[in-house]
């Protein structure tokens, strides 16, 4: 990125540099050589050190969105002392020893679930003397699917969907697909036992609970089946009978007690998550001489909301200089929901964005926001960036219809408002950006006095 350093960039050059830079900074790669490290036999992972030598086989074993980059360069740090390795991913990256099978997402497919059997029996391979390096990241439940028994792949798939479109949010659909399958909740580490099971853990949701990002394979005895239905029930309104059934016929799936023994092998790193996106982009926004302020990591809720309620504290920053003076930026992370009806063609931060521009009434705001895997819900956008010109007033009735028929891609796109970074090989969830420029000196003198007993109003 070169600029013209004599005037701070605009806005929008800000907001897409801030943007990329949280994405660069979640890079498997990246957040690998930050996180592991070796000096000859002797493995140094997340503060735990492993002197390799003490181990017959090295195996990595795992799933998600970031896990052929994660498979990618673990080999590179492991060198000759990785044994083999089995992954599956929709984002595939080049390996030797660890094969890399591509999956689909965000609905689990045959070959998903074909891959997550042939990772649960190498898991089963492991005897006391093998170390697995568990590479987990965000789309790990759609990528490791592995319904449990007596529950067909259709039904998983129809639920998955079903609860995806429901607005439910991650922590409710994975309470479900923890109790219907046999590789997550613990069952990856559990099919390991007696192996040392280290789970590497890149995490896109919020508070970066083990058992939730991508529904814990090696995290255990979270789910249980009166949870689960009370989801279902909740957000569902019809299940299909081999689940209702299963879950019926289970008491729980929480660990028994010897396995607990067991999960005393097993430890789990979060070696990156959404801070990791947001800190790079509050330097990045820095180096352009914008302020930055993080609102907060963990913002969910209905997607134009959230759009709606960045935008105005944008406009509050260059009216007022609340809570923060231009040039600045206001950052933020979570993952936001739709709650969708109909079949429009669209995403959380194309919603975000869309809705940001009912705010935005005067020039100098940028409103971006992106999923940092790049897919933003099932489109091939990351998300979208809109300002003051994006939407003319005669377009405002068109806007709201998108939003309300939850079709904001063909909206966005006909105004070239579409961000695309194909799929970036990470996923640390959502990243925002309201970037605020300089405030123009005939601010309206109403706002000034408005906020004249402001404490940061000092003019
Ligand atoms: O795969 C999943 O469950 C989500 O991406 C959250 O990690």
């Amino acid at each position: 990125m070169t600029h013209d350093h004599t005037k701070p960039p605009s806005p929008r050059t800000v907001a897409l540099d801030c943007l990329h830079a949280g994405i660069d900074a979640a890079q498997p790669r990246e957040v690998v050589r930050r996180t592991l490290s070796r000096d000859g036999s002797m493995l140094t992972v997340a503060g735990e050190t492993f002197d390799l030598d003490d181990f017959s086989r090295v195996v990595v074993l795992g799933g998600g969105n970031a896990a052929g980059e994660m498979a990618a360069s673990l080999e590179s740090v492991l060198g000759e002392h990785l044994t083999h390795g089995i992954v599956v991913t929709d984002t595939p990256a080049e390996t030797t020893r660890i094969k890399v099978r591509p999956g689909d997402h965000p609905l689990p497919t045959e070959r998903n679930r074909d891959a997550a059997r042939d990772i649960l029996d190498a898991a089963r391979d492991a005897d006391s003397e093998t170390l697995v390096l568990a590479a987990i990241s965000g789309g790990g439940s759609a990528l490791l699917s592995a319904p449990a028994d007596g529950i067909s792949l259709d039904s998983f798939r129809t639920v998955t969907d079903g609860l995806l479109r429901s607005g439910a949010d991650i922590h409710d659909i994975n309470t479900v697909r923890r109790a219907l399958s046999s590789v997550k909740d613990g069952g990856l580490a559990r099919a390991a036992v007696p192996a040392r099971v280290v789970g590497l853990i890149v995490s896109d949701v919020i508070g970066d609970d083990p058992s939730v990002v991508a529904s814990g394979p090696t995290y255990a005895g979270q789910a249980t089946p009166e949870n689960a239905r009370a989801v279902l029930h909740d957000f569902l309104d019809a299940i299909p009978e081999d689940i209702e059934t299963t879950l019926d016929g289970r008491e729980t799936t929480a660990a028994e007690p010897d396995e607990a023994d067991a999960f005393e092998r097993v430890t789990n790193h979060v070696i990156a998550d959404n801070w990791t996106a947001l800190n790079a982009a509050a330097n990045q926004a820095s180096e352009h001489g914008y302020t930055p302020l993080v609102l907060s990591s963990r913002i969910g809720g209905e997607a134009s909301d959230v759009g709606r309620t960045h935008a105005a504290i944008g406009v509050e920053c260059l009216a007022t200089g609340n809570p923060l003076d231009p040039p600045a930026v206001l950052l933020s992370g979570g993952e936001t929901t739709v709650t969708v009806d109909g079949d429009g063609v669209g995403g959380p931060n194309q919603e975000f964005a869309l809705a940001a521009t009912r705010e935005i009434d005067r020039p100098g705001i940028v409103v971006a926001g992106i999923d940092t895997d790049g897919l933003d819900g099932s489109t091939d956008a990351a998300g979208a960036l809109v300002d003051y010109e994006t939407i003319s007033p005669e377009q405002q009735a068109a806007a709201r219809a998108a939003l309300r028929n939850h079709d904001a891609y063909p909206f966005l796109d006909d105004r070239n408002a579409l961000i695309e970074t194909g799929e970036t090989g990470t996923n640390v969830n959502d990243l925002r950006a309201v970037v605020i420029g300089q405030a123009d000196d005939d601010r309206d003198e109403r706002e000034r006095k408005r906020t004249s007993d402001g404490r940061r109003w000092t003019s």
